[in-house]
């Protein structure tokens, strides 16, 4: 399986953001995006995503054969907000996104375990802080039956020790044939091609 995009090119309001994007991921490959504020990062990653529609080009997978014919049936998408109901219990969240996306490598309680919150998954997600929600939202990542991770700023928020967990997780999910896009301002802490997004303005 791959990730190919070519020529890709978003916009925002009418405005072109980016353009002329190419590159191939193959399994088991990172790719980190990184640049200034407003270059584009969560714009490349929404379009990767389907969120927002292209200006030009394409992005698609390649070689995910029945199960992952699509982007959308490839990826999951971690953007600024957890996508985490509030009212629900950490559990209930995770017990949704594993039945949307289907069983994941790892169970829910495993999974809470393995983000270092082993223990609350019975509290609202609500009452959790910001580094708690970030990382009952990197548990969705490892219930989920999702081979392509699209992370937009997958560390804000984190403590180092959360961070350095996660590289982990991120890591192996590429040794056992995931793909990992990550847009960031911060040092992941994993092996990876870099994509530098222009300034703009
Ligand atoms: N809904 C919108 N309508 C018009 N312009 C927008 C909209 N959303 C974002 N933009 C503009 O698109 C450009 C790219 O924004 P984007 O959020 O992709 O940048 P980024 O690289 O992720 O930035 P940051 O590092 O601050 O998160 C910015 O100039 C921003 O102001």
């Amino acid at each position: 399986m791959r990730l190919i995009a070519e020529n890709l090119g978003g916009e925002r309001g009418g405005e072109t953001v980016f353009s002329g994007i190419g590159f191939a991921i193959e399994k088991g490959q990172a790719l980190v995006v990184t640049g200034p504020n407003g270059s584009g990062k969560s714009t490349l990653l929404r379009v990767i995503a389907g969120l927002l529609p292209k200006a030009e080009g394409d992005v698609r997978i390649e070689g995910g054969g029945e199960t992952f014919p699509t982007i959308a049936s490839a990826c999951h998408y971690l953007g600024h907000l957890n996508a985490m109901k509030t009212a629900l219990s950490v559990t209930e969240n995770l017990r949704f996104w594993r039945d949307f996306n289907g069983d994941g490598p790892l169970g829910v309680e495993e999974a809470l375990e393995t983000v270092g919150l082993g223990g609350i998954g019975h509290l609202p997600f609500g009452y959790l802080s910001t580094g708690q929600r970030r990382r009952a939202a990197i548990a969705k990542l490892l219930v989920s039956h999702r081979p392509l991770w699209l992370l937009d700023e997958p560390t804000a928020g984190l403590d180092k020790a959360s961070e350095a967990r996660f590289a982990g997780l991120m890591a192996k999910h590429c040794a056992e044939g995931g793909i990992v896009v990550a847009a960031t301002h911060l040092p992941l802490g994993i092996e990876g091609m870099e994509l530098r997004m222009g300034e703009t303005g």
